[in-house]
């Protein structure tokens, strides 16, 4: 597939500014980012790119801070060789350690998880992810029937399982997304991730311990119901993938509308995970 590369050149004075501009991005359709020194680089396949809608999404930033950018056109991007070349092992306190297949094992951390991401989100380096894998480690997942909405590379699933999950029901709209789950389950020699493409409406009805998605604001309060009616009674929901500021506000009253209850959130530059009880 061929892809648009665009390098934005960013000058802003707090980091948390050029990840509202990264967020803006995938809400139109880029799906790779590489962050650089002075800026990065976002992706988006040549039929989805629209410049003057991205003209539009980039309106509001333009009185925040300067940025400035230029577009590439990228045939059948090596997208493995870029992150190869990016990728470094992340280590989450002294219990999780996510590396690819050609990083050395670490056998004395507790939890290893093997991730090969290709185009799929989830390595664990952004901020969202590495913030549910520490709360994760907070909470109890034995026996659980567990749902993971939005599973980009399987990565929480997975933990999910090695964490003593009985069943992992991981979802992803994106095709890539659901066959990168199927792999890094495999990679990870994991066998009770039950992967399924689609959205909402392919969440099975069986009720479940614990839910967590890691997606975006507007997506979240899309599928809060349905959350709602699959989560048990005293069930456990972690959500991120927004910003405290004003997000998290916005995102508790849409859970109360279903009857989940904000019990208390991490926080990493501005991005939020917050935990919720039914
Ligand atoms: C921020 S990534 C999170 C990936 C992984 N769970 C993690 O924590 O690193 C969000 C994921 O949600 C998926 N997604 C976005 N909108 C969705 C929707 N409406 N239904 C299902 N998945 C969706 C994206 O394809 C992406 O893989």
């Amino acid at each position: 597939m061929n892809y648009y590369e665009l390098l934005f050149t960013t000058i802003t004075t707090e980091d948390y500014q050029q990840d509202l501009l990264i967020n803006a991005l995938g809400e139109i359709g880029f799906d790779t980012f590489e962050e650089l020194e002075l800026g990065f680089k976002a992706y988006i396949p040549v039929d989805d790119f629209d410049e003057a809608k991205l003209i539009e999404q980039l309106l509001p930033y333009r009185d925040l801070f300067t940025f400035s950018y230029e577009v590439t056109l990228i045939p059948q991007k090596n997208w493995n060789e870029v992150w190869e070349s990016n990728f470094e092992p992340i280590e989450i306190g002294n219990e999780i350690y996510v590396r690819a297949t050609f990083h050395p094992a670490k056998p004395e951390f507790p939890y290893e998880i093997v991730i090969d991401p290709k185009m799929a989100f989830g390595t664990g380096h952004h901020q969202t992810t590495s913030m549910m894998l520490a709360m994760m480690l907070e909470n109890d997942y034995k026996a659980k029937n567990v749902l993971d909405m939005g599973c980009g590379t399987g990565i929480l699933a997975i933990m999910a399982s090695k964490l003593g999950a009985a069943q992992v029901t991981a979802i992803d709209y994106d095709p890539v997304c659901y066959e990168s789950t199927i792999e890094n389950s495999a990679l990870n020699q994991i066998d009770n991730i039950i992967p399924l493409c689609g959205s909402k409406e392919v969440i099975p009805d069986e009720q479940c311990d614990t839910i967590l998605a890691n997606i975006n604001r507007n997506i979240l309060i899309d599928q809060m119901e349905r959350y709602a009616e699959v989560l048990k009674t005293d069930g456990e929901i972690y959500f991120s993938g927004f910003y405290e500021t004003p997000d998290l506000d916005i995102i508790t009253d849409e859970a109360r509308k279903y009857g989940l209850k904000y019990i208390a959130h991490k926080k990493d530059k501005e991005w939020v995970a917050a935990k919720f009880v039914k």
